[in-house]
């Protein structure tokens, strides 16, 4: 299969790259007055202004063809009727049928998976509301106070941003932690101050396999057991999220307490369904539908829009054109709202593990650059930490802006509203990176010319700015949804499975070969390689153990 980059069209789109790379943003608003209207494009509730992009009409009608050469809306249709494009593990890829409407069918490989979602949809917020009421009591008949997710990676991520993203929607009183670390220091940190009679345990895992996970498990079902003095408080303090049912009743949870999940649904694409339990019992199943609604309006406009007014399309491309023709190499995530806190290290599971690949589905090697690497922090913090790169650094770094226009909060100071402060910065920053200031706007105050070019801002630094009304379990699916199908279109141009992730197997196993060596008082062997052994004694001998 001819790879993309032989393609005319990605000819076309460097030859155009060779032309605007000279060009400013301040040229290109200057020459466009209708782009700001132009450039902004409406998803349900999330507004996108993508005219700080270096970019014209011209470039997206070339991207939008290197789209359809692609075959991005087959692609799309694939994913969304369950083919199998997951191909290195021959699956369907279908956390779109997460969130379908109750009602609508769907039927993959002969089963009714729409069917299916609901029915655990249904049996989540059952328990959910039980636990929400006080009638699902500890062993000692008293009501959860507390749930504890157990999970790592997909199974804690997106359950835990969610969680800080949407706290004030816990309106039962029940609030959520989240393990996932393999250091005891994030189990012991997290159990200390509880009581277990009132705590319940979600252990959160698709394999339920995973070493950090049922490690940290069996800590806390220790933990549970010396406390309450009898074995038989686990099936009141202990529930599973998993698709392996065999593994869960092995652990010792009742499998009449396991809400499933399948195959056709990654790990980092699956908090919408049974991974979001601790979520629904903390913010109630309506607001979790509500959730998934917010996620299917973006589904629909992913499916339905044209390319030029699709968001997630067009904010894929944009993701191609500055990785591959202007050899971006990241792109920072910078939501201004404290509860996003977790968005950039949830983005960065769901875009990182999905398309960093270097071999095409079809087993050859990529011959473009794949998988923009994700990063972020909330704003103002990042201004006063890493902001400096972005304004003077000699690296492009596209950036994402979300802000919200209204708050949880309302202090004011000075007759100022904070929240308008940090919305103002949000703006400003956007403004500043795209337009910069001249060396002659920087003389023309006063500034001694040694110091003219120290102060000088390049602008010309592209941004994306996404501003939604309020962070909302609708708005929030909307924006998860969102990148997930970015994360779709940049695969699909780039020819890789996104849903696939080979490459964190090698290390899992190497670790469980590694740990015997760590902790035996037999000589330490010249395994796996001679850095590595000689780390091991060197661990050994600090930790006080025989060399
Ligand atoms: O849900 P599980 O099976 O415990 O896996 C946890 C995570 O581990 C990974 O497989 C990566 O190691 C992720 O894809 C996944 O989200």
């Amino acid at each position: 299969m001819a790879d993309i980059t032989e393609s005319p069209e990605w000819s076309a789109l460097a030859e155009h790259q060779a032309v605007l790379a000279g060009r400013h943003l301040r040229e290109l608003f200057a020459d466009d007055p209708g782009r700001v209207g132009r450039m902004t494009v409406t998803a349900g509730d999330l507004r996108l202004d993508y005219s700080k992009h270096r970019v014209t009409a011209e470039t997206l009608r070339l991207l939008v063809a290197l789209a359809e050469r692609a075959g991005l809306r087959g692609r799309i249709e694939a994913m969304f009727s369950g083919e199998h494009i997951n191909v290195s593990e021959d699956r369907a890829v279908l956390h779109t049928a997460l969130r379908l409407p109750p009602g609508e069918a769907l039927t993959v490989d002969g089963q009714d998976v729409s069917a299916d979602v609901h029915a655990v949809l249904d049996r989540m917020a059952e328990f959910a509301g039980r636990v929400r009421a006080g009638e699902w009591t500890g062993f000692t008949g008293k009501s959860i106070t507390t749930v504890v997710n157990i999970g790592i990676g997909g199974s804690d991520l997106g359950p835990a941003m969610a969680y800080e993203a949407l706290h004030d929607y816990a309106d039962a009183g029940i609030s959520c932690r989240f393990v996932s670390n393999i250091d005891p220091a994030d189990i012991v940190g997290k159990l200390a101050d509880l009581d277990p009679e009132r705590t319940l345990f979600v252990v959160a895992s698709k394999t339920f396999g995973t070493l950090e996970t049922l490690t940290n498990a069996k800590v806390a079902r220790r933990w549970l057991v010396e406390r309450l003095g009898d074995d038989k408080a686990v099936s009141r303090h202990f529930v599973a999220v998993s698709t392996n049912a065999e593994r869960v009743a092995e652990f010792g949870i009742d499998t009449a307490n396991m809400f499933g999940f399948w195959d056709w649904v990654g790990g980092r694409y699956s908090f919408d369904g049974a991974i979001g339990l601790a979520l629904m019992i903390a913010i109630g199943g309506e607001a979790f539908r509500e959730m998934l609604a917010g996620f299917r309006e973006i589904d629909e406009h992913f499916r339905a829009a044209p390319f030029e007014a699709n968001m997630p399309v067009l904010m894929g491309l944009l993701g191609v054109w500055y990785t591959d023709f202007f050899g971006a190499q990241t792109r920072a995530v910078l939501p201004y709202s404290q509860r996003l806190a977790r968005f950039p290290a949830y983005l960065q599971q769901l875009t990182m593990e999905s398309n960093g690949k270097s071999v095409r589905a079809d087993g050859a090697p990529v011959v473009a650059q794949t998988g923009e690497i994700f990063w972020g922090e909330p704003g103002t913090n990042g201004q006063h930490a890493f902001y400096q790169l972005l304004h003077q650094g000699t690296r492009l770094v596209p950036a994402d802006f979300i802000g919200f226009a209204e708050p949880f909060e309302e202090p004011a100071v000075d007759g100022t509203a904070m929240h308008d402060l940090l919305t103002a910065n949000l703006l400003a920053q956007t403004s500043a990176l795209a337009f910069g200031k001249t060396a002659e706007e920087i003389a023309a105050e006063g500034t001694p010319a040694a110091v003219v070019p120290h102060k000088v801002m390049p602008g010309n630094r592209p941004t994306s700015t996404i501003l939604v009304r309020k962070l909302t379990p609708k708005t929030l699916g909307s924006l998860v949804a969102l990148y997930e199908h970015v994360v779709f279109v940049e695969g699909t141009i780039w020819g890789i499975d996104s849903f696939d992730q080979w490459g964190v197997e090698l290390g899992k196993v190497m670790a469980m070969d590694l740990a015997p060596a760590l902790t035996s008082d037999e000589p330490p062997g010249e395994t796996p390689d001679p850095s590595t052994a000689a780390l091991v004694r060197a661990y050994r001998e600090l930790r006080g153990r025989r060399v």
